[in-house]
């Protein structure tokens, strides 16, 4: 694809009340610096972020690299940036592999008579196809400078640079024949609000395609290997009902076989087609299946659905699952905020999820408008000394009665006794911190003689083991959609995700390297200390 070059002149002038219009210049002098000023003085708190955790939060690219004194730096950014968002494709192993015409075609399928290949569709015109040199603008503010709120810029001067990904959809050519697939789906990782809506989408997309070799493997990539657990025959008829409740139809698990043993399973079992519902770690199990398929010369296409609600994959607008998450955690943080409203001097604890990314606790306190301190890992915090939370906490007493506080799971980890345990999966085994902070105020009240009666609300695996809302049940929808064209279109090593409210396929490797955290300096964060009114916990020299 060309590269398509803009050149930013802003038409569009905002009216301004120290436009000329307005006779003698301003009704109020520097009235915009002025309101700012004040406004940003309670949340323009510049966090001072550790490098590790900027370039975390800023989800393209390592500009380190870039020589920004080359004129050409920017042809050659666009350039790099065209072949890591390449997509991995069977004819990069297969290159003699042709395509033939899809058999997806509303049109000729409906209503879906089943049997190929005799019922190809016809010649007919159908415009309901992807081209594949389609793009998605993956970043669409222009910042005028590095200084703009969230401004995530390439070069000091902050250019404007097209960063485009590939559209997801329908293809008019695939490279699968329908009647020889064996299509496989597991789901990985914790439970996730959608599970099932996805697997059903998956089902029924691929029998519009003509496709009837659709299995379940149970419970994660456990189910290659355990002799015990027999793969699930999937058909519409399976599915129909499952989007109804919570949790996963096929079961998940953590640990699990190496990769070689899973592809020879996916060898075994003559598996052509495997999709892949996980966060971080299941893709990355993903990405070496599709790795080790291509070494093996299998024609496997792997393409991944990213499930997580801690919502902390890379350049997705959002994850499915999460926005469920949210509104479920409405329900506890509501419970705390009536319990402490209603006791004297009551002080309610909620924590959410989210191992290091606080996401759903920063989402949930926002949506609430019913917390007065939220808590995340990517913030530091004291709950000690007169900026620590406790005093904070004192304060709230004393001048509103009551006080809800919302911590994440991952947030203050240096507080606790550090276990060097991990999961089956190997992911850090957490100290509580909800039970920690929790005690501290009990602890430091009581010290302090002040009455403070404190309730404490744990609703973890509530808040993923329900069904998913309407809005996560039409992202899931539209995931597992995508998930079986891209499949179809050949691709492998992939997963789909929503780019600025458009579907993309990205390359697997590109969305895991490590996981999206809440960006301190964000607007978001911003709006969400406005609305707590929490000030800042820790002192500048505490950094
Ligand atoms: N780096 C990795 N390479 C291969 N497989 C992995 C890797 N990390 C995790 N997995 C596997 O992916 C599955 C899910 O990982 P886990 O971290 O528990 O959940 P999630 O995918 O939600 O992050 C597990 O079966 C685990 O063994
Ligand atoms: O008790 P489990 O199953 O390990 O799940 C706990 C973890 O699951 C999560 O909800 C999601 O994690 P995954 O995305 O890895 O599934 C985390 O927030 C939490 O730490
Ligand atoms: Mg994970």
């Amino acid at each position: 694809m060309g590269t398509i070059s803009h050149v930013i002149t802003p038409k569009l002038t905002l009216p301004h009340l120290t436009s000329s219009r307005f006779h003698g210049g301003s009704l109020f002098p520097h009235s915009n610096d002025r309101v700012s000023t004040l406004k940003l003085a309670r949340v323009s708190r510049k966090i001072r972020v550790s490098s590790e955790l900027k370039s975390q939060t800023s989800s393209t690219i390592s500009h380190s690299a870039i020589d920004f004194s080359d004129p050409d730096w920017k042809a050659k950014f666009q350039e790099d940036f065209e072949a890591r968002f390449r997509l991995p494709h069977i004819t990069d192993v297969f290159p003699d592999d042709l395509p033939i015409p899809s058999t997806f075609c509303l049109k000729m399928r409906t209503p879906i008579t089943g049997d190929f290949p005799g019922n190809y569709p016809s010649d007919e015109e159908w415009h309901g196809y992807i081209n594949n040199n389609d793009r998605v603008l993956l970043k669409t503010i222009h910042y005028s400078s590095p200084t703009s709120a969230g401004a995530e810029c390439i070069d000091p001067g902050c250019t404007w640079v097209e960063q485009w990904v590939h559209r997801a959809g329908p293809r008019e050519k695939i490279y699968f024949q329908p009647e020889h697939v064996k299509a496989a789906i597991v789901t990985c990782g914790g439970l996730c609000p959608g599970l099932n809506d996805v697997i059903r989408q998956i089902v029924i997309t691929l029998e519009i395609y003509g496709v009837n070799k659709i299995v379940g493997i149970p419970f994660g990539y456990r189910g290659f290997s355990d002799q015990e657990l027999t793969e699930v025959p999937l058909s519409r008829k399976v599915v129909q009902n499952i989007h109804l409740s919570g949790g996963s139809l096929l079961g998940v698990s953590r640990g699990g076989p190496s990769v070689n043993d899973i592809v020879d399973s996916l060898e075994k079992r003559g598996i052509n087609m495997l999709f892949v519902l996980g966060g971080n770690g299941t893709h990355a199990g993903a990405n070496a299946i599709h790795n080790e398929c291509c070494k093996r010369r299998l024609k496997v296409a792997v393409v991944g659905v990213p499930k997580t609600i801690d919502n902390d994959i890379l350049l997705m607008d959002k994850t499915f699952g999460f926005d469920t998450a949210v509104e479920e955690a409405q329900r506890a943080i509501n419970s705390a905020y009536i319990e402490a409203h209603s006791a004297y001097h009551g002080i309610g604890v909620v924590k959410l999820m989210g191992r290091s990314s606080g996401f759903i606790a920063m989402h949930a306190s926002l949506s609430s408008g019913q917390v007065d301190i939220c808590l995340i890992p990517e913030v530091p915090f004291k709950l000690h000394g007169p900026h620590g939370v406790l005093n904070h906490l004192k304060y709230l007493l004393q001048t509103k009665g009551s006080a809800v506080l919302c911590v994440a799971e991952g947030a203050g980890q240096d507080l606790l006794q550090k276990t060097n345990a991990t999961d089956a999966s190997g992911n850090a085994v957490l100290g509580d911190i909800g039970v920690r902070v929790q005690q501290e105020i009990k602890k430091y009240f009581k010290e302090i003689g002040v009455h403070a009666d404190v309730k404490y609300i744990d609703p973890t695996y509530m808040i993923r083991a329900c069904r998913a809302n309407a809005s996560d049940g039409i992202l899931c929808t539209v995931l597992g959609q995508n998930a079986v064209h891209g499949a179809f279109a050949g691709f492998s090593g992939i997963t789909v995700g929503i780019c600025n409210t458009h579907y993309a396929y990205l390359p697997i490797p590109e969305v895991i390297s490590h996981p999206r955290l809440v960006d301190p300096n964000s607007r978001m964060w911003h709006r969400c200390l406005t609305s707590t009114g929490q000030p800042d916990f820790f002192d500048d020299y505490d950094l």
